[in-house]
């Protein structure tokens, strides 16, 4: 038996009633009705156009995200649950919607916000959310400063993210248990009435630090029933971390040269030691002051300029940095 694309076959349901004219380079998408199929057809998961779509974000994923192989390997999953769930109601194979609350842990730049914009693309791919798009939160977004204040403001940012992704930054704040009447709680009150009601509509994501989120969850049990997706960011090693910084520059057409890819290197080391050290951010913000110095060499430089110049980073940009000074302690 041929089996069928994984799109939901459709029949066109009866013309609506329109209340107002439509001019004719207007075209009106007809609303169709899924059909449901025959017990014995068969679907190819594969030859549908959202599973194209996902492939392709997922490939992106694979592509342009360094590490995170249990990261990515999670977002597959959760991938293929919605494709199978899809394929199912099919069949007619009612059950409720998966429940797709996630927790993010992980340290300061591993990822974390990058991943749900890449999540949110796929849960819109697969028609979980009507729009691929995150909400970022901390705290100061939900709480409210006088009585009466935060239910409107949790609200607003709900109704902001309704239909997309809520990513909450480091949730604990909003639990602070030396202060019973912290209205965080009203926040966490809310949030739990709002992921039940609005399942289907709205995704959260609650992400941080792995041990306070986990002393979060404890405190807070009723949410943490609620959130079933748990997913873990590793910190970066050295060598992820320089292959981080060789995807940022090339992305930004600039290159290191030997000796600068060595000096970079040295300097990763040196900086993974030190306070507030932020993963691939802190080599994002690395490598715009190397682009800084580069910059300040190049204006400097008593001759007509060619674009490799303009291209290439060298040791000088990168050891210029005060790591390298002989008394660094900034
Ligand atoms: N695996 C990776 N490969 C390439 N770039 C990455 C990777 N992880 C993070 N980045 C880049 O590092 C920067 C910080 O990432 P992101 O904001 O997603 O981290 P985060 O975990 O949400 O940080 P925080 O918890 O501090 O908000 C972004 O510019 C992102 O593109």
């Amino acid at each position: 038996m041929a089996s069928q694309g994984f799109g939901f076959p459709r029949q066109a349901a009866a013309r609506p009633h329109r209340l107002a004219p439509q001019r004719a380079e207007e075209p009106v998408e007809e609303p169709e009705t899924p059909v449901t199929l025959a017990d014995d057809a068969e679907l190819d998961l594969s030859a549908d156009e959202a599973a194209t779509r996902v492939e392709e974000t997922l490939a992106a994923l694979d592509a342009e995200l360094v590490g995170l192989a249990s990261v990515k390997r999670r977002v597959r999953e959760i991938a293929s649950l919605l494709q199978v769930d899809r394929a199912r109601s099919q069949f007619g194979l009612t059950s409720s919607k998966p429940t797709l609350h996630m927790s993010f842990t992980g340290g300061p730049g591993t990822g974390k916000t990058t991943v749900a914009m890449r999540m949110a693309a796929i849960l819109h791919a697969l028609g979980y959310i009507r729009a691929p798009r995150v909400h970022v939160v901390t705290r100061d977004d939900l709480v409210g400063q006088f009585i009466g204040h935060t239910a409107p403001k949790t609200k607003e940012a709900i109704a902001r993210a309704a239909g997309g992704v809520l990513f909450i930054d480091e949730a604990y704040y909003l639990f602070r248990p030396e202060n019973e009447r912290d209205y965080g709680q009203e926040v966490i009150e809310i949030l739990l009435t709002e992921m039940e009601n609005e399942r289907g509509n709205l995704v959260v994501i609650f992400a941080g630090y792995p041990d306070r989120m986990a002393t979060f969850f404890s405190a807070n049990p009723g949410l943490s029933s609620r959130v079933p997706h748990h997913i873990e960011f590793e910190d970066y090693d050295h060598a992820e971390l320089m292959q981080i910084a060789e995807l940022m520059v090339a992305e930004e057409n600039f290159r290191f040269d030997e000796e600068a890819r060595e000096a970079f290197a040295d300097y990763l080391t040196r900086r993974m030691q030190r306070p507030n050290f932020s993963n691939a951010r802190s080599v994002r913000n690395a490598i715009e002051r190397c682009r800084l110095r580069q910059a300040r060499r190049l204006v400097g430089l008593d001759r007509p300029l060619g674009k490799q110049d303009l291209i290439v980073i060298t040791a000088e940009d990168v050891r210029g940095s005060s790591l390298f000074a002989p008394a660094a302690d900034g």
